[in-house]
């Protein structure tokens, strides 16, 4: 009886805590430990912070931060409370990798920059296309982004897309008055959609486009899934989605190379501008590259704006003093025009509009986090950054440090007068991969911001609905408003 007593009292006191010290310690044991060792007497180390348990790292403690307190921020504040300020970079294990996250403007512009040390690397990119803008590097990445940019961001381009665009819009609003409630999230998808559909394909609003939304939708799931490929997961169900994209794509690019005796410069769309880039020496994408990067683009392009035009309604929902100077502005732009749309001209003379887009964007934190593998051991001010982790630039916090900006949780389209001090406003990230559509983002956005505030009130059906953030941020219900002609 007493010998079997102390092995109990053993497991409890000393087995059982020691397993328990060993898990809690393993990731800094098997990451950071060795890498001391190898620092130590260089003057460099690894920055502070701690790895977590194995396999999950600090999932954990950021799904706490995240899904269940509610408080995203805290996760960088607790450790800037118990590792110290330094200079914002921490070791951590996130996502099932060992990471450093950069917090700070300075080191996540380095880490924009530095396209030979810090390396996007998209996950599942079977999913986005091997051959795809953002799956590419060096000069095949140079190559096709001229292009995009040239085709979806440039001010011809920009041109074009708000004459396409406002028809889609108005029409999407118009419905809106015809329901009791609206769930903004839902119909900001919707006309999104519609939109990318004429700009990318000339895909007319109807069957088609809603059997291609469906499949996009199923797509975009499996980037958030385990890449484990067999019937039943998510990640399979994503790459049958592609593949029926990939069929309806190639179907319409075969059918515009078979088209001869048109002329090809009118209502060009983004699908017939990929189809005839040529690089320096005359040559042009193959099939595979159209279709991939046509893919990619909707992937990039779809989501994040419906997203950032949903917070937009919410943010003028909570702020009716911002509403109410905002319809003043396009009111007035109004009164000098006969017809209903604006162009891309007069958008860029609505300085308020554009400073509500862009505070829009930057509490909207869409794209909260981004991440770079690091190809070549770095350092920071005394900090090695090790080669093969990664490095994740946590631009959500950039935009919500009261150190960057003043009063940040406000929505205050104002402090744009002013602008954001450097690499403090990565909504659209940095350096050579800086978001490919973001002047069409803003425009989008923009168009959709003159035609509701010239028109239409809307009220939150839940003004206090809480704010969810994983996969990303948005309130609760989804924006459920009451929309009505003013
Ligand atoms: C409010 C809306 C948007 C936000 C917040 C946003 C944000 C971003 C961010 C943060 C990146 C950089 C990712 C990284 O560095 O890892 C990015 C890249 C990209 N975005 Fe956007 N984006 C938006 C809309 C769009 C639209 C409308 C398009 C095009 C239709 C687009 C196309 C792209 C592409 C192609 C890239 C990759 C660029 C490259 O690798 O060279 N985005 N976006």
């Amino acid at each position: 009886m007493e010998t079997s007593m102390g092995v109990w009292m053993t497991w409890v006191v000393g087995v059982v805590p020691m397993l328990v010290l060993l898990l809690w310690c393993w990731n800094e044991l098997w990451y950071a430990v060795p890498l001391k060792f190898r620092y130590s007497g260089t003057g460099t180390r690894l920055p502070p912070g701690y790895m977590g348990i194995p396999i999950l790292g600090e999932t954990l403690t950021f799904l706490w931060y995240f899904k269940v307190l509610r408080r995203p921020d805290e996760f960088i504040n607790s450790k800037r409370r118990k590792y110290g300020d330094g200079v914002g970079l921490y070791r951590t294990h996130l996502f099932g990798s060992p990471s450093v996250i950069a917090c700070f403007p300075l080191i996540s512009k380095i880490v924009y920059q530095s396209d030979d040390t810090f390396v996007l690397q998209w996950p599942a990119v079977d999913l986005v296309g091997r051959t795809s803008l953002v799956a590419v590097h060096g000069k095949a990445h140079d190559r096709v982004r001229r292009f995009v940019i040239k085709a979806i961001n440039g001010p011809d381009a920009l041109r074009r897309i708000a004459d396409h665009v406002q028809p889609c819009i108005v029409a999407a609003l118009q419905s809106w008055e015809q329901k009791t409630t609206v769930k903004i999230s839902s119909e900001a998808k919707k006309v999104t959609f519609e939109n990318i559909g004429k700009l990318f394909v000339s895909f007319e609003p109807g069957p088609r486009l809603e059997s291609l939304e469906k499949l996009f939708q199923g797509l975009t799931k499996g980037f958030r899934a385990h890449p484990f490929n067999f019937p039943g997961t998510a990640y399979h169900h994503a790459s049958q989605c592609r593949k029926k994209l990939e069929d309806i794509f190639r179907i319409e690019l075969e059918k515009r190379k078979n088209r001869t005796g048109i002329d090809q410069t009118m209502n060009i769309d983004l699908m017939d501008g990929l189809m005839q880039i040529e690089d320096d020496m005359g040559k042009r994408l193959s099939d595979q590259e159209v279709l991939d990067n046509i893919v990619s683009l909707v992937v990039a392009g779809y989501t994040s704006t419906a997203m950032a035009s949903t917070w937009a309604l919410y943010f003028l929902a909570k702020n009716p003093n911002v509403l109410e100077k905002l319809r003043e502005e396009n009111m007035g732009i109004c009164k000098n025009k006969k017809e209903n749309f604006i162009t891309s001209e007069d958008v860029s003379q609505l300085k308020y509009t554009n400073k509500v887009v862009e505070e829009t964007i930057r509490m909207a934190n869409i794209a909260g986090i981004t991440f770079r593998l690091v190809i070549k051991e770095a350092e920071y001010k005394g900090y090695k950054i090790p080669k093969d982790w990664k490095v994740i630039v946590w631009n959500r916090y950039l935009h919500t440090n009261p150190e960057n900006f003043n009063d940040p949780m406000c929505f205050n389209p104002d402090r744009w007068n002013e602008p954001a001090s450097p690499g403090t406003y990565q909504a659209f990230g940095g350096g050579s991969r800086i978001c490919a559509g973001n002047m069409l983002a803003r425009l989008q956005i923009a168009l959709l911001l003159h035609h509701l505030s010239i028109g239409y009130k809307w009220e939150l059906v839940n003004p206090d609905a809480e704010i969810i953030y994983l996969p990303h941020p948005m309130p609760l219900d989804g924006v459920e408003v009451k929309f009505s002609q003013i």
